[in-house]
């Protein structure tokens, strides 16, 4: 468990943060600039000293103030991923990969260097010097050369956020494998939400220095106030599916969760393979009654558990559907007319999903009358 409940003045700013993440995956803290992000990380770091509070992180007390405890920055073993990749210009990549592992003894080196180049795809970059290689070629190199430092936890602070969409694309597959295979929790900081749904296990979403939600994905995504602290109004939910079967005769693939099913066009995954998908809310059409002869495929049974507004005219309701949840936005017109309200059972017909980038194999992909 990775458990952090701080405060800290920063200046004018306080911070007041408080929330505990499985340690298993990338915790990701979400929010707008300036929301208190970076300051979270430098202080799990070791970089700045919180006023109050604890930071652990498994068994290990990094910080405890009532316990007088604040483990050396050296002694952590966290390793920092910057925006910026921060190599040494003058030295190799094999040099720079070798930087991190020369400064563990070598009877505490469990991640080796093979393997790392491997993960990272950098074998042949290793005789190149920094100043010729990419944006994600460098980011690359920076995460493996904090992976060689054989951290306990690896923060990431923007890493993607000086690429441009191509260069992002190529390197999120990285962080991806990263977080898959090597068994080292992860806190990644992005305001951009594309990242945060495709890499993380946790959301920690962070406004004004404080912790405004946080949980999985799913359950966060799933909030009405979302876009009143990130800003973000492109309200939608995200769904973790797994690829139950192929209809290779119509192109499509079924995804089911304990909610239902969807049908999507043939994702490049093989059967039982999670998929996790953001269904935007207004591409979500709520009727009392499963209709009949309509080109939708996709309708899911639900029950209303909230409404909010969201614009002059529009309305946008939580669904809850099995242990997840959907957002819906409708005109106020249709709510009242409907009698939607918190209780009322309806089905919702999702007349398109926004996939993962690169899922599909060629880009993010918007689908509409799947
Ligand atoms: N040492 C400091 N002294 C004074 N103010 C500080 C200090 N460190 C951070 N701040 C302020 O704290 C606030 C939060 O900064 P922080 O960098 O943590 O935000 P962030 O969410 O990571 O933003 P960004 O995404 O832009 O990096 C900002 O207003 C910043 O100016």
């Amino acid at each position: 468990m990775l458990d952090v409940s701080i405060r800290q003045s920063l200046g004018r700013f306080q911070l007041d943060i408080a929330f505990t993440a499985e340690e298993r995956g990338v915790t990701a803290l979400f929010g707008r600039s300036g929301s208190g992000k970076t300051s979270v990380i430098n202080a799990i770091a070791g970089l700045t000293r919180p006023d109050s509070g604890h930071i652990r992180i498994g068994g290990t007390t990094y910080f405890d103030s009532a316990a007088r405890v604040d483990v050396a920055v050296e002694k952590r073993r966290v390793g920092y991923v910057f925006q910026d990749s921060r190599l040494f210009p003058h030295m190799t990549v094999r040099s720079n990969l070798e930087f991190g592992l020369r400064r563990v003894p070598a009877a505490e080196r469990r991640i080796a260097l093979g393997p790392v180049v491997d993960l990272l795809g950098l074998g042949h970059l290793l005789d190149r010097r920094p100043r010729g290689l990419s944006g994600g070629e460098k980011q690359r190199v920076a995460l493996g050369r904090a992976l060689l430092a054989q951290p306990r936890l690896l923060l990431m602070d923007e890493p993607m956020a000086s690429l441009d969409a191509g260069r992002k694309a190529e390197i999120l597959p990285y962080i991806e494998r990263l977080r898959d295979e090597m068994n080292i929790p992860i806190v990644l900081v992005s305001h951009a939400l594309d990242e945060v749904i495709r890499l993380a296990t946790t959301m920690v979403l962070i406004g004004e220095g404080r912790v405004v939600a946080s949980g999985s994905v799913g359950a966060v995504m799933g909030r009405l106030d979302l876009s009143a602290v990130t800003g973000i109004h492109d309200t939608g939910a995200v769904l973790d599916l797994t690829v139950e079967r192929h209809v290779e005769e119509d192109a499509l693939s079924v995804l089911a969760f304990d909610g239902g099913r969807l049908m999507v066009p043939r994702v490049g995954r093989p059967v039982g393979a999670p998929v996790r998908l953001q269904i935007h809310a207004r591409d979500v059409v709520l009727a009392l009654e499963p209709p009949t002869n309509t080109s939708l495929r996709n309708t899911l049974s639900g029950r209303v558990t909230e409404i909010a507004e969201s614009g002059p005219s529009s309305v946008d309701l939580r669904i809850a559907v099995g242990e997840s949840v959907l957002i819906a936005r409708v005109t106020r017109a249709a709510a009242r007319d409907l009698d939607l309200a918190p209780g009322r059972a309806v089905v919702a017909l999702v007349k398109g999903v926004a996939f993962e980038p690169d899922m599909m194999g060629a880009g993010p992909a918007r689908v509409v009358d799947v």
